[in-house]
């Protein structure tokens, strides 16, 4: 049994949440995107988030981001309530998010965009680098360490000084996950890591996500719509369909389930017990 395995058949990572979702509710004029949405993340665990298209998945990921206010129910990120807070100063909490569309700065080499998610979140402003020069310095060598450490971590060494914008897919969606990270979160939002991308490069990204739930042990909240990959990697996944969760378990236990068999999964997917 693998470790992934074993970490699927005991349902969870450690049982100490690190997220609680309770009771969200967000509308749109008549439209009604989560409708008492529930569940938890614990730490250093890899919670997917599946479901048809429309049925609110990117709608969780706006209201951990704070990009979208719930009429109801309350978030909690630690000890901190996130609902009425902005996209800023969630991310300042440690909430950092890759987007279904990649959103790096295309002209700049890999090197520069890690640094910017570096100085996003850790800035000094212009007086302060004058009147603490030294300091500053020591940040910026210190922020470099860190860059290259990502460098190494998801192996981007061979095109470290190359603009983004020239770079296969693939890596530009490894370069985003690394900028995501340079800014040494606490939570991971990873929307669609996978879409677009070709065998190998899915591949490649599934290895360096589970790097960084093993290795690092950042818990994550994935939304993604490649079933193999969601069923290969997640510890715990909730179904939902027309903004309600319809089942959250392990993906064994999310297969198997008629509900979700009926309604999402299709006969294909369902697992043998
Ligand atoms: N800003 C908005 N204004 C109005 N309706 C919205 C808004 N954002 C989302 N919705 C609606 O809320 C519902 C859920 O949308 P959401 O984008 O969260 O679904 P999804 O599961 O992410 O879909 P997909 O897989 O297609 O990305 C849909 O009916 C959508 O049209």
């Amino acid at each position: 049994m693998t470790a992934t395995e074993a970490r699927q058949s005991e349902g969870t990572a450690e049982a100490t949440p690190v997220l609680t979702f309770e009771d969200v509710v967000l509308g749109f004029d008549g439209v009604t995107a989560l409708n008492g949405v529930s569940f938890t993340v614990n730490a250093g665990e890899l919670f997917a988030v599946i479901g048809p298209n429309g049925a609110g998945k990117t709608s969780i990921f706006n209201v951990l981001s704070g990009v979208y206010r719930p009429q109801q129910g309350t978030v909690r990120f630690g000890a901190e309530d996130l609902i009425g807070r902005r996209p800023h100063a969630i991310a300042r909490l440690g909430v950092a998010r890759t987007f279904q569309n990649i959103e790096l700065f295309s002209n700049l080499t890999v090197l520069d965009n890690l640094m910017l998610g570096r100085h996003l979140h850790h800035p000094y402003g212009v007086l302060a680098a004058f009147a603490w020069l030294g300091k500053a310095r020591r940040n910026e060598l210190a922020n470099r360490l860190a860059v290259e450490e990502i460098v190494d971590f998801l192996e981007l060494a061979p095109w470290r000084r190359l603009p983004v914008g020239l770079l296969p897919y693939g890596i530009q969606k490894r370069v985003e996950l690394g900028r995501a990270l340079a800014s040494e979160p606490k939570l991971l939002l990873l929307d669609e890591p996978v879409a677009g991308m070709n065998l190998e490069e899915t591949e490649d990204m599934a290895r360096f996500i589970l790097d960084i739930r093993d290795e690092l042990g950042l818990p994550m909240v994935m939304v993604e719509h490649d079933m193999g990959l969601v069923m290969d990697l997640a510890d715990r996944i909730m179904v939902i369909d027309f903004g309600r969760p319809i089942r959250t378990g392990t993906p064994r236990q999310v297969a198997t389930d008629p509900d979700v068999v009926r309604a999402y999964l299709g006969e294909e997917h369902r697992v043998t017990p």
